[in-house]
């Protein structure tokens, strides 16, 4: 191990078991019920530096439902395939609104501001209904492929689970299909998304799927180039400014790293050309993001002095 890399773990170690100490704040996600039954205390952590070396610390091996981080993966595959084109459909913008929110749909004309809300995630699964004949085989392919890693899987039990409960998701995709956004059955649209949410993966796993937003848009283990340089940038940027909703400003501001949260407890975070860290801790602050993650995430950056800016 190289000193840089033995100083970053003995940061992430003290971090770590500071963090764990302290007050435990917030809800597991409670309007998906398998989701409000993970246990609170779960606390894993993984660095991945573009060399190849990994570590993990805690819960860093479990697998947790990674739910609007594959948000991220989903627009990496649609973008790929489609292009610039995809721009059409949904926006770049932040929306200042929480993720799942119907607000600004209406003057927008069903454009969504950006992919990473739930609207604009519904979009984009519409879109992948079109380019494929099999899409939920077609992105599980995609996944296995990014993260070499051919175990990984969706959770059937928390995707029925979620679209148990899913009336706003469901009165977004059939708002969106008012406005001519959506162009197949909203039930269709609907169940593709409860599946890519309900993707579950560990720490170590997400780290490695997320590697080619950190290496120029090629996987590290494998060289396969999965996205160019400028849609990887493209990517990072929107991460940066949308990836954890009407708390990104936050995020920038405290951590200064892109990255994407999910309502299962998990983030991922890319210091580009040097490492991805993912964390997992299942509590989340009013905005939906892990509580323990975006304490750990700042501390971290404060003490390694990393920070995009
Ligand atoms: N922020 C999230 O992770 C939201 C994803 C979740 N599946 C939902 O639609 O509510």
């Amino acid at each position: 191990m190289i000193s840089k890399e033995k100083e970053y773990f003995e940061i992430i170690n003290k971090i770590y078991l500071k963090v764990i100490k302290e007050e435990n704040l917030g809800e597991t996600a409670n309007y998906i019920p398998e989701l409000s039954k993970i246990d609170g205390e779960k606390f894993g952590v993984s660095l991945l530096f573009t060399d190849q070396l990994q570590f993990g610390f805690g819960d860093c091996e479990e697998k947790f439902s990674i739910q609007s981080i594959s948000k991220v993966l989903l627009l990496a595959l649609v973008y790929r395939d489609i292009g610039e084109k995809i721009w059409e459909r949904v926006d770049v913008e932040p929306s200042g609104t929480s993720f799942n929110s119907l607000l600004q749909l209406e003057t927008d004309k069903g454009i969504p501001r950006n992919p990473f809300i739930n609207s604009g995630a519904l979009v984009v699964c519409d879109i992948l209904i079109d380019i494929c004949d099999d899409p939920k085989a077609y992105f599980l392919d995609f996944i296995k492929k990014v993260s070499g890693n051919y175990s990984i899987q969706y959770s059937d039990k928390i995707a029925k689970s979620e679209f148990s409960t899913a009336y706003r998701n469901a009165a977004l995709t059939n708002f969106i299909k008012s406005l001519g956004n959506i162009h197949n059955s909203p039930d269709d649209v609907l169940d593709l998304y409860v599946y890519i949410c309900s993707i579950e993966m560990s720490c170590m796993e997400l780290s490695k799927t997320f590697s080619f937003l950190a290496n120029k848009g090629k996987n590290l283990f494998d060289d396969y180039q999965v996205l160019n340089i400028s849609q990887t940038k493209r990517i990072n940027a929107i991460m940066q400014t949308c990836g954890f909703y009407d708390e990104s400003g936050e995020f920038a501001f405290r951590v200064g790293l892109p990255g994407k949260s999910g309502v299962g407890g998990g983030i991922v975070a890319i210091m580009p050309k040097y490492y991805i860290v993912s964390l997992w801790s299942p509590k989340l602050n009013l905005k939906g993001n892990s509580y323990r993650g975006m304490k750990f995430l700042e501390e971290f950056t404060t003490a390694t002095e990393d920070s995009i800016f």
